[in-house]
């Protein structure tokens, strides 16, 4: 559905230029959510700008749902346009016009009947949760309600891709959850193609197929969200990944509880299915050990599970090796971080 190859764009500043994206090459697929993940700076903006051409590569070449996006006529660059969606961090409504007239903004534009507008319209309600909220303005809506808005005026126009730009980092946690819900929901009712950019690997984790990871303005990493948790290569990443497996506050109570503990800390990692077995369960059956758990991180993905789990364990020696061999044969990685 995207086709990136070898794309770069440099911004030409009085002195100096800015490479904000180099050699970019990537696939995203017809139905993908696809993650792009990065700090401030790495060049997701300027991504974004490319993809939905409101800026032009240097270099390169860009094909979105079949269009060469760089050489199409004025008139056809604006029927592409219109096939990718975009949804904002601050929303961007229209604060003088209502829920159903925010929505029913863009179908204007197009051109669309009256009575078809009203049409579609009720239809995006329902879709994105808002019935009630029609005749609502922007700032008589919660966060997450103004987003529902933007996802509704995003799809009137029945797009084949919508982009998201940091679309959940104005929300708490709990309305980042409903709407990333939301979208996960629109991607398997419509087809729809996906792509979130973001700064926040939680984000990535809950929705997200694939996850292309930028620094530098370059892609430095690229896989399927549980093989990146799992076995994530570049420091960038372990860095994004700990945002999700080991955050600092738990950090902070290991090391507190580490001053405390007598037996071995064992630091298990679980991915894909083996995440919901009950090893630690016959890990205490069948070796005689005392199993004491200090903390524990489970986190979905799309593609199965990947957690954290941070024990002490105590028995003698022998046991203690059976034990960790035991984990070990069942695909959970065990790794000694203290030993009393
Ligand atoms: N129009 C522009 N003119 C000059 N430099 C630019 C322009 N747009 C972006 N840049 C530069 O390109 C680099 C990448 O910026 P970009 O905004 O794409 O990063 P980002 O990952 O989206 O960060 P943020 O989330 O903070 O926006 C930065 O060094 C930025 O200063």
């Amino acid at each position: 559905m995207i086709h990136l190859n070898n794309v770069s764009k440099t911004f030409q500043l009085k002195d100096h230029s800015i490479e904000a994206v180099k050699e970019i090459n990537l696939d995203i697929e017809k139905g993908e959510i696809f993650g792009i993940v990065g700090y401030s700076g790495a060049g997701k903006s300027t991504l974004v700008r490319l993809l939905n051409r409101l800026e032009a590569p240097t270099t390169g070449t860009l094909k979105i749902a079949e269009n060469d996006m760089l050489n199409l006529s004025n008139r056809d660059l604006r029927g592409a346009r219109q096939e990718i969606s975009m949804i904002f961090q601050h929303f961007n409504l229209l604060w003088s016009r209502t829920v159903r007239e925010n929505i029913a903004f863009p179908l204007e534009v197009a051109g669309i009947s009256k009575a078809k507008r009203y049409e579609r319209v009720e239809e995006l309600i329902d879709l994105v949760g808002l019935k009630g909220r029609e005749a609502s303005y922007p700032s008589q809506l919660s966060g997450g309600q103004k987003q529902r808005v933007g996802i509704a005026r995003a799809l009137a126009n029945e797009p084949k891709v919508l982009l998201c730009d940091e679309a959940t980092s104005a929300l708490d946690p709990r309305t980042t959850g409903a709407i990333l819900d939301l979208l996960h929901d629109i991607n398997q009712k419509l087809g729809l193609t996906i792509v979130i950019i973001t700064h926040e690997m939680q984000v990535v984790q809950k929705i997200c197929s694939r996850v292309a990871v930028m620094e530098d303005g370059r892609i430095v990493e690229l896989g399927n969200v549980l093989d990146v948790f799992k076995n994530p290569q570049q420091e960038i990443t372990k860095t994004f990944v700990k945002q999700v497996t080991d955050p600092e506050d738990s950090n902070e109570a290991i090391e507190e509880q580490l001053k405390r503990e007598e037996g071995t800390v064992i630091r298990l990692t679980f991915v894909g299915d083996d995440a919901e077995k009950p090893v630690v369960s016959e890990l205490i059956r069948s070796f005689g050990v005392t199993v004491n758990i200090l903390q524990g991180n489970i986190a979905k993905t799309q593609h199965g599970s990947y957690g954290s789990l941070y024990v002490s364990v105590d028995g003698d020696e022998e046991q203690l090796k059976e034990a960790i061999q035991f984990l070990h044969d069942h695909r959970v990685e065990a790794e000694v971080i203290a030993d009393a």
